[in-house]
């Protein structure tokens, strides 16, 4: 089954409690789609999500440090400790180093997190396979928030991230992003080998986000 992970990013219309609202749109919609849907809303926003919403619940970012006196900073057992299942690491608003990249994507597996690990061409794309994550999500940052899909605009990107990722690694699961918003933009990127997509703008501000869902998800 496909995926789509919706990031409520640092979004008014995806927090508080327009984020737990959201987050239960996303899960009826998901009850009649043919998608696996997840979620990814800010950290402040996860416990009433868990505690509301039954739905996969992925961090935004999680930093590359364990248990101990790392003030600010989120260990990835904390994730897990709270019903979390995996994270976005690297997302191009919030970008890691390399090395930090690989401890937590070896973390994860030792913890049985799910990794999605973004990136911003074909070349971090293939860098990230390297590390075996679960998913490697790329999305060209220029595309990001601008409407223009990804999937349409640079298909060859799409096309080229797939092949890398897959020959690095044929396990791993490659989803695009960055401006991703009709069922149309989604069918072109699983046309291009994609398996699924990362989007955020095109659900969480569109004026109506169950609509778009529906629509994202092709039941309208
Ligand atoms: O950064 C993204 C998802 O992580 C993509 O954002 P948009 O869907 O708003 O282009």
């Amino acid at each position: 089954m496909a995926t789509i992970i919706i990031n409520f990013k640092a979004y008014r219309e995806g927090s508080g409690e327009r984020a737990v609202a959201l987050a239960k749109a996303v899960r009826e919609v998901a009850e009649k789609a043919d998608f696996y849907m997840a979620v990814a809303p800010s950290f402040l926003d996860i416990s009433d999500i868990l505690r509301n919403v039954e739905i996969d619940v992925f961090a935004q970012h999680t930093d590359a440090v364990g248990y101990g006196s790392n003030t600010g900073r989120i260990p990835p057992e904390m994730l897990k400790e709270k019903g979390i299942r995996g994270s976005l690491i690297n997302h191009s608003e919030r970008r890691l180093r390399l090395a930090d990249i690989e401890f937590l994507v070896s973390r994860f597996r030792e913890l049985g997190l799910t990794s999605v690990v973004c990136t911003n061409n074909v070349a971090t794309t293939q860098a990230a396979a390297a590390f075996s994550p679960d998913y490697v999500a790329i999305e060209p940052p220029e595309l990001i928030g601008s409407g223009i899909p990804v999937s349409k605009a640079e298909p060859e990107v799409v096309e080229n991230s797939v092949k890398a990722a897959k020959k690095m690694d044929s396990e791993i699961r490659v989803l695009c992003g960055a401006g991703i918003a009709t069922y149309e933009d989604v069918v072109a990127a699983m046309d291009l080998g994609a398996d699924g997509v990362l989007l955020a703008s095109g659900v969480v501000k569109a004026k109506d986000q169950k609509k778009a869902l529906e629509e994202l998800v092709g039941l309208r």
